[in-house]
């Protein structure tokens, strides 16, 4: 619809007319007053947003109408045409910008526009006075406010639908307050709004040049859905009103006579080009993208990506975009993609929503950015129904597989920013591995783990194509927080790396409920390096048989632990994991980790942590290394000891320290770290040859009797601190700090170090224990070659 060819100059409000026509006087709101104030006063740069702000207010009035036009047409009377006329008068020195959108009552112009000050308001003034403001004003949008920029007089004419008086008000800029009065034209707007804008001087110079105004226009209303159309003469004068036409140099027939050749005055679309999610991608341009992007999501930073594409929903058809942006907000889990602001839907090209249920868009993706129009949605029904539409349902899975595309498809073209995407968002991939069982197949492609394989991370993929043959578990070990130096060194993997398998490092806690979540991949099992069931699958006839011969000859030992360990230990089993260490503590069928046991508890501190006891309360198994001599001297002794009962004694008192000191090396804790210490504190009394019996001389000096005389008056002066011991104090503490935080950064001190363990308490068994011998893995068989897809 066009904007007619009426000349607009017979419908102007002069001043005269105001100025006789009476009215109400108002005071503004505090804040408002002193708004208008700094605008005048200190925001002379960045003028030009009054376009914009005037602009897309009228945008918003239209969208509103063309919003209540689909269900109640009736709206549409008083003004059938949907738009937005510009006109710059040079005479007055005024510019007036009207739309027939959905217009104010009187009341409403008074709340509208002189006593409701915005949320924020206060803040932006402070944060003005401050003296930041140039940065600010572009955040904080002044809105209606930013007329006073340029102008020094503004005069609002607005009628609503079903008003049948028509209203104006009225301000100076750095006034205290407005008038409203019954418009003396009478209902001339029929339907909408008319601004007129009496410029300053300066502003009047710049402004009132056509073509700065018309490029000004098209910059500021890319993306307003409503025609724009600008007069095309500055003055509204008849007689200067024509403008000259330059004929076209081999114009053969001449109509008319040079001198009166000109154009009538029109008005003009300047908005012409459609909006940008209904061109062609190819037509559009990654700025242009972005800057839709950072207007409509309100966001100060360019998107990371984005896709933009036409689907059909059933019987209807819609055109999308969604945005990857630049992070993943840190409270996106506990936010919902409404309160995040990720969600725009369009009906034919009309704001419709911002909230379609709370389950839109999952809670993992509630941070990605979604712009959808639909071509048609029954919108005479409840938000309710809208939102159990099936073509909403199409839409959502239509949406959901073109952002894992978009994922997928970065990764594929540019590792690089994959990666860095990774780190910031992986979390969010992962919650939808765990939480999104429909597109888990999907998601879990996505995501990358550490890996002993490889410097980056790597895909699962990838991991499937490096498997060896036989191979059909993925190994991976857990310790949420630590780094892939610290995991490398637990005896877990010992074995595996050094046959030259990878292993997955488990570094984040979300990890392993992911892997719980997915228990296999290309055929591979997952398998927690820590918990029984690692296989090879390369295991030949004659491995077999040497791992029943060492079962049966270490099944005395193997009793002997069952019954002595009862309490603690549901298996022990001979195991062909452990390379150098002597044996270790793995998590029963139904029990946890020593990572998930450090998770919960750092969880929960209360001792009623029930997870974490009854985690604690299950049995675990005790894996023996049956090549190590520390093993191999303890079932000599088992058979040794028969029923000698201080031999018996001694085997119980080296078996309760190993378990333990297995415990701690395989993330566990002890169940009494007291009890822990008097057991190691007399192997270390044998080893040195001190009594067992032998206690510290204690000499107590009792206090002198009851003071009976009177208190002294004068306090006693306080005792001299001996500096040296105090400076010991300090280095002590601060070397504890030190290893508190190497511990914390999960550096090596986090898995207990065996060999110097051992040192310490070696010396205290040498008489149960024959020396270690240091190097065991001369018959470590390699792993066989990487299997050929
Ligand atoms: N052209 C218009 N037609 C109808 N109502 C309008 C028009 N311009 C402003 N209003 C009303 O006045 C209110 C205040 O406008 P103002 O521009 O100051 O702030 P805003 O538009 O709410 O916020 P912002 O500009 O930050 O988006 C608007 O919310 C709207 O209700």
């Amino acid at each position: 619809a066009g904007a007619g060819d009426a000349a607009p100059q017979a419908t102007f409000l002069s001043p005269e007319q105001l100025a006789t026509a009476g009215g109400e006087s108002y005071t503004y709101q505090s804040d408002i007053a002193r708004l208008m104030r700094v605008v005048v006063s200190h925001l002379y740069h960045d003028r030009d947003v009054f376009v914009r702000e005037l602009l897309s207010n009228a945008n918003d009035a239209l969208e509103k109408v063309r919003l209540i036009a689909l269900t109640d047409p009736s709206i549409l009377e008083p003004a059938e045409q949907l738009n937005v006329t510009v006109l710059a008068d040079k005479d007055s020195g005024r510019i007036v910008i009207r739309d027939s959108g959905i217009g104010m009552s009187k009341e409403q112009l008074a709340a509208n526009l002189g006593t409701i000050a915005r949320s924020g308001t206060s803040e932006f003034l402070e944060n003005l006075e401050k003296g930041d403001g140039g940065n600010l004003i572009g955040q904080f949008g002044l809105g209606f406010y930013s007329s006073f920029l340029v102008a020094d007089r503004v005069t609002v004419a607005s009628k609503t639908a079903d008003d049948v008086e028509q209203w104006v008000f009225e301000s100076e800029a750095n006034a205290d307050g407005f008038k409203i009065v019954k418009d003396p034209r009478g209902p001339t707007l029929g339907r909408g709004t008319e601004i007129t804008l009496y410029l300053k001087p300066d502003a009047a110079d710049e402004y009132l040049d056509l073509p700065k105004l018309r490029s000004l226009i098209q910059k500021h209303a890319e993306y307003n859905a409503a025609p724009i159309y600008l007069w095309t003469s500055a003055s509204l004068d008849p007689s200067v009103n024509a403008v000259p036409v330059v004929e076209a140099e081999d114009d053969e027939i001449k109509v008319e006579d040079e001198a009166t050749a000109v154009e009538q005055p029109k008005w003009d679309l300047v908005n012409d080009r459609p909006p940008l999610w209904m061109r062609d991608s190819k037509d559009v341009t990654e700025e242009e993208y972005e800057n839709f992007y950072m207007t409509t999501f309100d966001s100060p930073d360019a998107p990371l990506a984005w896709a933009h594409f036409k689907g059909d929903a059933g019987s209807t058809s819609f055109r999308a975009l969604v945005y990857i942006p630049s992070a993943l907000p840190n409270d996106f889990y506990s936010k919902d993609y409404i309160s995040l602001n990720s969600l725009k839907l369009f009906v034919k090209r009309v704001f419709i929503t911002s909230d379609l249920g709370p389950n839109y868009l999952e809670r993992h993706m509630n941070w990605i950015k979604v712009f959808i129009d639909v071509d048609d949605l029954p919108l005479n029904v409840g938000r309710d129904s809208l939102q159990k539409t099936k073509a909403l349902a199409q839409i959502k899975k239509n949406l959901q597989k073109r952002v894992y595309d978009l994922f997928a498809q970065i990764a594929s073209q540019d590792p690089t920013k994959y990666a860095e995407l990774y780190e910031k968002a992986g979390v969010a991939l992962k919650v939808g591995v765990v939480e999104d069982a429909k597109n888990r197949d999907r998601i879990v492609k996505l995501l990358r783990f550490t890996t002993s394989a490889q410097e980056n991370s790597t895909s699962l993929d990838e991991v499937v194509a490096r498997r060896k043959q036989g191979q059909t578990q993925i190994y991976y070990i857990a310790g949420a927080g630590q780094k892939k130096e610290s995991l490398e060194k637990s005896p877990f993997v010992e074995r595996i790396l050094a046959r030259g398998y990878e292993v997955l490092y488990f570094t984040d806690p979300i990890d392993e409920m992911v892997i719980n979540s997915v228990p296999t991949y290309g055929g591979l099992r997952f398998q927690d390096v820590a918990k029984d069931g690692v296989k090879f699958g390369d295991e030949d006839d004659d491995e077999k048989k040497e791992e029943e011969d060492l079962k049966s000859t270490f099944a005395p030992l193997v009793g002997y632990l069952k019954k002595e360990l009862a309490e603690f230990v549901d298996k022990v089993t001979i195991s062909t994991r452990l390379t150098t260490s002597p044996c270790l503590v793995t998590a029963g069928t139904y029990g946890y980790s020593g990572n998930m046991e450090r998770l919960l508890a750092a969880q929960n501190q209360g001792s009623d942590n029930f997870m974490l006891n009854f985690a604690r309360m299950q049995k675990k198994n005790f894996e023996l290394n049956p090549k190590h001599p520390l093993i191999e001297r303890l079932l000599e002794k088992v058979d040794e000891a028969g029923d000698d009962e201080d031999a018996l004694a001694e085997l119980k008192e080296s078996v309760s320290v190993l378990w333990q000191t297995a415990l701690l090396k395989s993330s566990y804790q002890v169940p009494d770290p007291n009890s822990y210490f008097s057991l190691v504190e007399s192997m270390l009394r044998k080893s040195l040859g001190v009594s067992q019996t032998a206690q510290a001389e204690v000499d107590v000096k009792p206090a002198p009797p009851v003071e009976t005389g009177p208190p002294p008056s004068e306090p006693p002066p306080p005792p001299s601190f001996d500096e040296d011991f105090l400076a010991k104090d300090e280095a002590l503490r601060h070397e504890q700090e030190e290893a508190e935080e190497a511990f914390e950064k999960g550096s090596e001190h986090k898995w207990v170090d065996w060999s110097s363990v051992k040192e310490k308490i070696g010396e205290g068994i040498k008489d149960t224990v024959k020396a270690a011998v240091p190097d065991l893995d001369t018959d470590v068989p390699n792993a066989p070659v990487h299997e050929e897809l």
